[in-house]
């Protein structure tokens, strides 16, 4: 049996390595159809030896036995919303408040993404596993939903790389790029008739899904946006440098991903992606500037939940197309 359990693991690394080159660095190094026999093979031994299953084995992709009903988690660090500001003005006088109350604003740099339109959630791993997913809700206590995040393929089950804490939460948006709401749309148009109204929705409604099994048949991605630091903990200097190491841990981050010296640079990056909102796979309804200096940014802390040192720039809303 020890062999047997010996492949079974190599197994699961092997299907990690390629759910990772395929899901999230969209570079897979194997037919779909040799992935299949791999992930097949896994299944067997797992039925064989229930006993050797693990929390973070590719089979959990596929969900769960349905849940009752959704038990509630409080998160160690508040989830936090963004001021939002809607012109020009209104983002030249947010810089000029973060520079006024900064004592030194020489170093003063900004970190630029796109603003995702999905569903904040947090994920906890412990010694690099996953073992918790949960909504934003109230931004302190959201809904458990680890089943359904587990059935995500952009999300590893572990962490890949090293250095990591041995307690790391990350935050991001779970959203569901527009060619795969087109489809489930034709799809439910097809079946039951349910559709959804934008895929902002259908992925809050995905993820609302007590039955795993569903979750595990949308086509849903995450993209995260920062590391939830416990009090103390400096593993990086600056927001960018964390998103960096959450790439080599495996997840996924926005490759719109800049960094800019001026409030100037912030205007030329929301015109340049705003000229190319359509053309992305996925909505978004603005963009996220946030102060790249994590010790500038603890020099500027917060009012009530949102940052002083964030700030969503919205697009115009976009036109409904008339069909
Ligand atoms: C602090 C914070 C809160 C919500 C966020 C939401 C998004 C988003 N919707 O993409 C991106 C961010 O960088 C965020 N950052």
């Amino acid at each position: 049996d020890s062999s047997l359990r010996e492949r079974l693991r190599a197994l699961r690394d092997q299907l990690h390595h390629h759910s990772y080159q395929y899901y999230v660095l969209d570079a897979p190094e194997i037919p779909d159809v040799e992935y299949d026999r791999l992930f097949r093979e896994l299944q067997e031994i797992e039925a064989q030896h229930p006993e050797w299953l693990t929390p973070d084995s590719p089979s959990q992709r596929v969900g769960a036995e349905p849940l009752p009903s959704f038990n509630q988690v409080r998160h160690e660090t508040p989830m936090l919303s963004l001021d939002n500001v809607f012109s020009e003005q209104e983002l030249l006088d947010f810089d000029r408040r973060v520079k006024s109350r900064l004592d030194d604003a020489a170093t003063l740099t900004y970190a630029c993404e796109p603003k995702l339109d999905g569903i904040a959630v947090s994920l906890l791993y412990v010694d690099g596993i996953l073992v918790r997913g949960a909504t934003r809700g109230d931004g302190r206590v959201g809904e458990d939903i680890t089943q359904n995040v587990r059935t995500i393929a952009s999300i590893p089950l572990r962490l890949r790389g090293e250095d990591w804490p041995e307690e790391l939460e990350v935050r991001g948006e779970i959203y569901m790029p527009r060619a795969g709401f087109e489809r489930i749309n034709a799809l439910g148009r097809e079946t039951d008739g349910k559709v959804f109204v934008n895929p902002r929705n259908a992925a809050a409604g995905s993820l609302r899904q007590l039955d795993s099994r569903i979750t595990a048949k949308r086509p849903l991605e995450m993209s995260c946006y920062g590391i939830a630091l416990q009090e103390g903990e400096a593993l990086f200097e600056t927001h960018s440098e964390g998103l960096q190491r959450l790439r080599d841990w495996g997840f996924l981050v926005s490759p719109e991903l800049r960094v800019v010296d001026s409030i100037e640079g912030c205007l030329a990056y929301y015109e340049g992606l705003l000229a190319r909102r359509d053309a992305l796979a996925y909505d978004i309804d603005g963009i996220v500037f946030k102060v790249d200096s994590l010790a500038l940014q603890a020099e500027l802390g917060f009012v009530s939940r949102a940052p002083r040192w964030a700030i969503a720039h919205k697009f115009p809303a976009q036109e409904e197309i008339t069909l």
